[in-house]
């Protein structure tokens, strides 16, 4: 390798300058934000330096294996994609090398030291200051080839593109001293080789054993051959009587460290759950161990495998709306083909990971063929039914974990009615709940748990949304089911009322908000039939409210649609009822503040003619006075309904005058 020129000009890149050969560039800003941080807080973790190169070495060979297929000479005469590990003990340093598919001078300048990815800035967002935190981040953030900086004080890059001409090879240096020197270098050999000069306090790692073992750890199934070099067979013995021969010195040979096997192809029965959990980390890049997991082969008309994980803790952004991730990897015939492959899961379980590998789709198939092909569809219907039925089963069998796994991941199941019309009903058996049969947050209800404790006679499911659980669990609605002992399901999470748009039945029953339409408890048996004195009572109450009511009406004037009495209130004085298809309030609010521009709904004001304030109001002369009660009655219903009030200053201004009025 010869460096063709040796211009040392300082001087950052400009957009749309190529730099100079030779030339000294400047990190990103964030880069070496980035740079930094790898160098002094992530110390305690220091050898997934060598987990993170060499899954970019594996990414490389997958590429290249991929690109091969339509275009056989990129491999030239080297088909065997591997990935070298080697030590110069002299010279301090430790090389990673492969012989997958290189970058080309314009593609080590996007990918690496100029370019911030969006994912950069985001992580340095996410760091929490705690190390072993802060390490489980690198991963998920794609900032993987920096962390060679946690050991190394120097960093060079020797790549040549597959398929281009050994002279158009690229060296990239840096020290991580702001900034990188980038030169046009001779590499008969294409592939990346990057060479870390460790740092005194990383010597560790020029540890043929060490190295070994890391390797094994993190990368051993790694479906390429992680090579190092073996031990130097000794030199024969001479026989007896025999003269000692002088030989040509005997060298090391390379040696496969991984066990490189693709673990899904084994027989279920052979393999660990320990093989199981290993794999999922290494393959799936996560820390911990996964919940849960499905293996299965199928054959007959199709042919697959599909190995598919479910883990313990959510992606930092999984609910972030930028999230388009998928984790399922696909496979054909062994051959990595894709990453997040999207078509192999509904978005709803975009937390599962794992591959399916095909045996009938094409070598060369793409992400457009995919979009509409019948195999595919074929094995993503059986694939949701896995996880659904290894989901359902979890539950089943181990509550408590399933009940980690709802804080984790509920909130995507519930987008499923939306997108998933055929499975919304197992979905929904997967839900969870608050209810009022529950004093407290977090004591969850699963629907089929609420059936079985319906009254006789009832046959909807109530349930209320809110924006938290006191806000349901106080809501005036309640009252008349408290009152009668009917349970109550307390939705507060923010995708809850979208949900509960798609999802109008379960098991037959339908789905009934208790807080919109009119509300018939009728036919329910077991609640407490009125005696005829209180029906009586009632009767007559609503005729003496009438005119009292008409008086609000026309305060309130069109800001309600209309004024009446009500039948679910027994304490509180007003309520809010919303249309049977309109939104509820506190859904609209967030919508308005999220700047989308909604035709408003205007609500039913609910009076109670059993509560005193409507007796007061019934006495009221005073013109002003009325106007100011009716205003209270409608602000206080808005209010408990998670509305904002357009005047809330009026309102207290009103409350505080009421205040005075009660001392005089
Ligand atoms: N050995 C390599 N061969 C070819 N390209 C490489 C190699 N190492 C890195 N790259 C390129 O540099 C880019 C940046 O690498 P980096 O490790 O920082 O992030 P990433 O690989 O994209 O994300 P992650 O580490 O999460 O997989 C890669 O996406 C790839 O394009």
């Amino acid at each position: 390798m010869s460096e063709k020129t040796e211009a040392n000009i300082d001087s950052a890149p400009t957009e749309g300058q190529a730099p100079v050969d030779g030339e000294k560039m400047v990190f990103q800003a964030e880069v070496n934000q980035l740079l930094q941080l790898m160098i002094h807080s992530l110390y305690s973790n220091q050898e997934i330096f060598l987990r993170e190169l060499i899954s970019n070495s594996s990414d490389a060979c997958d590429k290249l294996r991929f690109e091969s297929i339509e275009n056989a000479s990129l491999l030239e005469s080297d088909p065997e994609l591997r990935v070298v590990v080697s030590v110069d003990e002299e010279a301090g340093t430790v090389t990673v090398s492969d012989n997958g598919i290189g970058m080309n001078r314009d593609e080590v300048i996007a990918n690496i030291g100029t370019i911030a990815k969006s994912g950069t800035k985001q992580f340095l967002e996410s760091l929490s200051g705690d190390q072993k935190a802060d390490a489980k981040l690198i991963g998920q953030f794609g900032v993987g080839f920096y962390s060679a900086f946690v050991v190394a004080d120097s960093v060079v890059l020797v790549t040549r593109k597959a398929g281009e001409n050994g002279d158009t090879g690229v060296r990239w240096e840096s020290d991580a001293s702001g900034g990188y020197t980038l030169s046009a270098v001779d590499k008969p050999v294409r592939g990346t080789e990057i060479t870390l000069k460790l740092k005194e306090e990383s010597k560790e790692f020029l540890n043929d054993y060490r190295l070994r073992g890391v390797i094994k750890k993190y990368s051993d199934h790694i479906t390429f051959p992680i090579m190092m070099l073996g031990e130097v067979p000794p030199a024969p013995e001479p026989e007896e009587g025999e003269e000692a021969v002088v030989e040509e010195p005997q060298v090391a040979q390379l040696e496969q460290v991984n066990d490189a096997s693709a673990l899904w192809t084994r027989p279920k029965s052979t393999i660990k759950d320990e093989e199981y959990q290993n794999f999922y980390k290494q393959v799936c890049n996560d820390y911990e161990d996964a919940l849960i997991w499905s293996h299965n082969k199928v054959e007959g008309n199709q042919e697959y495998t599909s190995l598919l994980y479910v883990p313990k803790k959510a992606p930092f952004d999984l609910y972030d709306g930028n999230h388009q991730r998928n984790g399922i990897k696909l496979f054909v015939q062994r051959v990595f083909i894709m990453d997040e492959a999207e078509k192999l899961m509904p978005r709803y379980l975009r937390f599962v990971r794992g591959l399916v590998d095909s045996n009938d789709l094409p070598l060369n198939v793409s992400r457009e063929i995919l979009q509409d092909n019948k195999t595919i569809d074929a094995i993503r219907n059986a694939s949701i039914k896995r996880v659904l039925g290894m989901l359902e089963k979890l539950a089943d069998k181990q509550p408590e974990d399933y009940a980690g796994f709802w804080t984790e991941f509920g909130a995507c199941l519930k987008e499923a009615p939306g997108e998933d019309f055929a499975n919304k009903e197992q979905v929904a058996k997967l839900y969870r709940f608050d209810t009022t049969n529950n004093d407290k947050v977090g004591e969850l209800t699963s629907l089929d748990d609420y059936i079985a404790r319906m009254k006789v006679g009832q046959d909807k499911l109530y349930y209320i949304t809110a924006d938290s659980y006191q806000a349901a669990k106080n809501s005036p609605h309640l009252e008349i089911f408290r009152d009668k002992g009917i349970e109550v399901l307390l939705m507060h999470d923010r995708v809850d009322e979208w949900m509960m748009s798609y999802l109008n039945e379960y098991d037959s029953k339908s789905f009934v908000s208790i807080a919109k339409g009119d509300l018939d408890l009728g036919s329910i048996e077991g609640v407490e039939q009125e005696s005829d004195e209180v029906k009586a009572e009632k009767e007559k109450k609503a005729v003496d409210i009438a005119p009292t009511i008409e008086r609000i009406k026309a305060v309130l004037g069109d800001t309600t649609s209309d004024v009446r009495a009500s039948t679910r209130l027994t304490s509180s004085p007003a309520c809010i009822v919303m249309g049977q298809h309109d939104m509820a309030l506190h859904m609209q609010q967030l919508l308005k503040q999220a700047g989308h521009d909604l035709p408003s709904s205007k609500p039913v004001l609910e009076v109670n003619p059993t509560h005193p304030i409507l007796d007061l109001m019934d006495n009221e002369q005073d013109d002003e006075r009325f106007k100011d009660w009716s205003h209270l009655l409608l602000d206080q219903a808005l209010l408990a309904d998670g509305g904002q009030l357009e005047d809330s200053a009026g309102f207290v201004k009103r409350m505080n005058d009421m205040f005075l009025a009660l001392k005089a």
